[in-house]
Order: structure tokens, then C-alpha cells, then sequence
């Protein structure tokens, strides 16, 4: 059996009197991206946020590499990219990645090797020396991803990573997604963008605090009978109301 990287057990976050997850359910296995998709506040961060500890839940249980979550021991293997950036505007592109590529212990030669695989990977290269505060937000994103990649982490967690990059660049970040998937790590990403949900291993759809549906694109396809995942999403939606 493929070995399990997350496993979501009934996990439950409520805000308040608002519970946002009632009943999640979701394992990603070794070598596999996938993609966790649903309507604006459905709750796709709550997920990636409990998932990593940064947010306590209040049922159920997250596991990341078979350890219950959180655990700061285990943030050296998990790339994670958050919705919001966190870059220091004063200082320029490589100086950040130099700082996290520190931060993730990496050696001064790995760090090297790595700020130029990664910067290559975004198009962010000839911009590496200019300063931050100076980058478009395509651009903070961009870095923002580049980071997440530094020291090919096991587990990719990525919260939106392609808003605001254009569909040339998708695809080069979508293709060291797919290697990153062949060379046996996991990849959690949330998108709103159906194509991408496409080339997913699996998609979850987030509804009403639920996975209401989880297996391969072609799976869901046929199971919702439609050609797109972006129909499954309609019809599924469409369902509920
Ligand atoms: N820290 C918080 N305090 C209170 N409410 C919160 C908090 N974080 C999220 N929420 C609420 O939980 C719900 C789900 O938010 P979340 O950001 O997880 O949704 P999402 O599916 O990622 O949305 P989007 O696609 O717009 O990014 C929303 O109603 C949001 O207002």
C-alpha cells in the first residue's frame, strides 16, 4: 500500500459559532499531487491551516508523516506557501531565499544550487537583485513559490500558488510539479483555476464543511458524468442548493 504523508481523520475547526469544517476526511499518499477545490470561504485554507498545526482543531485528528500535527520538528520537510506572502520587502529576492534556505538548514553550496533551480523554476532570475518592495504581486508570489521549493521538501503545501502568474509560467511551474510527483513526494495544493484541478492525482471537492467528493479527475468525471471538473464543481454545487 502507498505510504500515507497526510491523513485527515474527522477533522472539525469551528470559529466561533461557525463551523467552517464539520467532517474532514483526507489522506494524501507518496507521489501524489492533490488538489483541494471549492466555492470562495468554503474552507480550503482551514484545511491547509490545521493540516499544519497553525490552526487547533477542535475534533478529529491531522497526521503528517504518521506524527500528530502540530509538530515544529517536522516544518524542515513541509515546503509551505501561504495565501498571504511573507517576504522581506526591504531586502532583495535572493537575499530572502537565502534567508529561508538558513532557516531550512540548508548548506552554502546546497543553498547556492537550489536559489538557482528554484528562481529558474519561477522566472524570477534576472529579478533576483532587486529589491522586493519593487516586485509586482506576480512577482511576490512567484518568490513566495520559489521559497516554498527550496531543499525539495518531501510535502509541498500550496495555498492558491498560481494567482496572478500568467499561463506560460503555469505550465513551467506545473511541470516541476509533475517531476516533483515522480521523484515520490506529496503535493497538497488549492486552486480555483479548473485546468489545473485537471492535472491533479486526485481532487478533493470542499463543500458544506465536507470532502464531498474525492478520486482521480477522470473518476469524478465520469462519476458526475460531465467532461470538465470544472462541471463536476457546477453540478456538484448545484446539487446542494
Ligand atoms: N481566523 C479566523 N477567524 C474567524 N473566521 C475565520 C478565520 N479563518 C477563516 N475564517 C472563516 O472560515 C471560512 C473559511 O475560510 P477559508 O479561508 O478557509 O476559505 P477558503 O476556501 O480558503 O476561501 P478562498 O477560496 O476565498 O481563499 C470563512 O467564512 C472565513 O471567514
Amino acid at each position: 500500500m502507498a505510504e500515507t504523508t497526510i491523513s485527515l481523520n474527522h477533522l472539525v475547526k469551528k470559529f466561533g459559532k461557525q463551523t467552517v469544517l464539520a467532517d474532514i476526511n483526507l489522506n494524501v499518499t507518496k507521489g501524489e499531487i492533490v488538489g483541494l477545490i471549492g466555492p470562495s470561504g468554503a474552507g480550503k485554507s482551514t484545511v491547509i491551516k490545521t493540516t499544519l498545526g497553525m490552526e487547533v482543531a477542535d475534533g478529529g485528528k491531522a497526521t503528517v508523516f504518521g506524527q500528530i500535527m502540530p509538530n515544529r520538528k517536522l516544518l524542515s520537510r513541509i515546503g509551505y506557501m501561504a495565501q498571504t506572502d511573507a517576504l522581506y520587502e526591504s531586502l532583495s529576492g535572493k537575499e530572502n531565499l537565502q534567508f529561508y534556505a538558513s532557516m531550512k538548514g540548508l548548506s552554502k553550496t546546497e543553498t547556492n544550487k537550489e536559489i538557482a533551480h528554484v528562481a529558474e523554476v519561477v522566472s524570477l532570475t534576472p529579478d533576483l537583485s532587486k529589491r522586493v518592495s519593487g516586485y509586482s504581486g506576480g512577482m511576490m508570489r512567484r518568490l513566495s513559490l520559489a521559497i516554498a521549493l527550496l531543499g525539495s521538501p518531501e510535502l509541498l503545501i500550496l495555498d492558491e500558488p498560481t494567482v496572478g502568474i500568467d499561463p506560460a509560467l503555469r505550465r513551467q511551474i506545473w511541470k516541476e510539479l509533475n517531476q516533483i510527483r515522480t521523484e515520490g513526494r506529496s503535493i497538497l495544493i488549492t486552486t480555483h483555476v479548473m485546468d489545473e484541478a485537471e492535472l491533479t492525482s486526485k481532487v478533493a471537492l470542499l463543500l458544506d464543511g465536507k470532502v464531498m467528493a474525492f478520486d482521480t479527475p477522470q473518476a469524478l468525471e465520469s462519476q458526475y458524468q460531465v467532461n470538465t471538473i470544472e462541471e463536476v464543481f457546477l453540478k456538484a454545487e448545484g446539487v446542494k442548493s
